[in-house]
């Protein structure tokens, strides 16, 4: 049986979309020494392979038929991760509008969700073994993929807020206005939330961070701060 290092700590953080998630869990794991894992990127690699293969991404089947086909490798260091599909660097194309368009409708399909699962999973737990441990940012992390997690954190922000963030983000790429990207991450949040299988959700044991009138430095402090407490605590 595995066993984990003593000292290893679990940390699932989750939330709608531009709440701070990947930049928070970046520099967490950096601060302390963690591995880091986006499982929206594992999401996103699996649905540029559907694309890039032909599949229709709006059928579930045909989806689900083709799930166990790619192989999706994670690099977890906070410094620089990586995403793979197929042994081709992936970190680029998933993050196209196309991909973003599609991903909710796939990452919907049980079938994808069993097999990310079952990756996040042994990340994790290679994590608690071999090293002290990782910051997973995600979704379903907290209630579903690893729901004994030490520390569950939940960000939010009003929408206004996530828009005005990535529309700075998008600036002179594929520049969009505000009012269309803030319509954009709240048709994705809504998909995300309402599907059946493990949707986006707040862990009864999460501890709900409102990021909205907080600097990016602010948050990350606080959940540093919440990390080394669960470990003080655990001494
Ligand atoms: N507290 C904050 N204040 C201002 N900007 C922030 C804050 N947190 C994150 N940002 C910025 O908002 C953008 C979105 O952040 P990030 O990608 O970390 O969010 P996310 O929750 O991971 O989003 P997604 O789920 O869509 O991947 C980034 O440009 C990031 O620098
Ligand atoms: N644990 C997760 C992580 C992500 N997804 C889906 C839903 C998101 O819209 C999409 C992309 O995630 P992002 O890169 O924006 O964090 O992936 C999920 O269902 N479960």
């Amino acid at each position: 049986m595995e066993t984990a290092a003593p000292s290893a700590v679990i940390v699932a953080i989750d939330g709608p979309s531009g709440t701070g998630k990947s930049s928070t869990s970046k520099a967490v794991a950096a601060k302390l020494g963690l591995r880091y894992l986006d499982t929206g990127a594992q999401y996103r690699a699996i649905t540029w392979w559907m694309i890039s293969n032909g599949v229709d991404t709006d059928d579930a089947q045909a989806v689900a038929v083709a799930a166990g086909k790619p192989s999706i490798v994670s690099g977890t260091d906070p410094a620089a991760p990586t995403i793979t599909v197929d042994g081709l660097d992936a970190a680029g194309p998933i993050r196209t509008q196309e991909v973003t368009s599609r991903v909710s409708a796939v990452s919907a399909v049980p079938e994808v969700r069993t097999l990310i699962t079952e990756l996040q999973r042994a990340i994790a737990a290679e994590a608690a073994r071999d090293a002290d441990g990782i910051v997973v940012e995600g979704r379903d992390i907290g209630t579903t993929v690893l729901p004994d997690a030490d520390l569950k954190i939940f960000l939010t922000a009003s929408a206004e807020a996530r828009a005005a963030r990535r529309s700075g983000e998008l600036r002179g790429k594929e520049a969009a206005d505000l009012a269309a990207t803030k319509a954009a991450l709240i048709r994705r949040d809504a998909a995300d939330s309402g599907r059946k299988t493990s949707p986006l959700a707040k862990a009864g044991d999460a501890v709900e961070v409102d990021t909205t009138e907080l600097t990016l430095d602010q948050v990350i402090e606080c959940v540093v701060t919440l990390v080394e407490e669960k470990r003080a605590g655990r001494k």
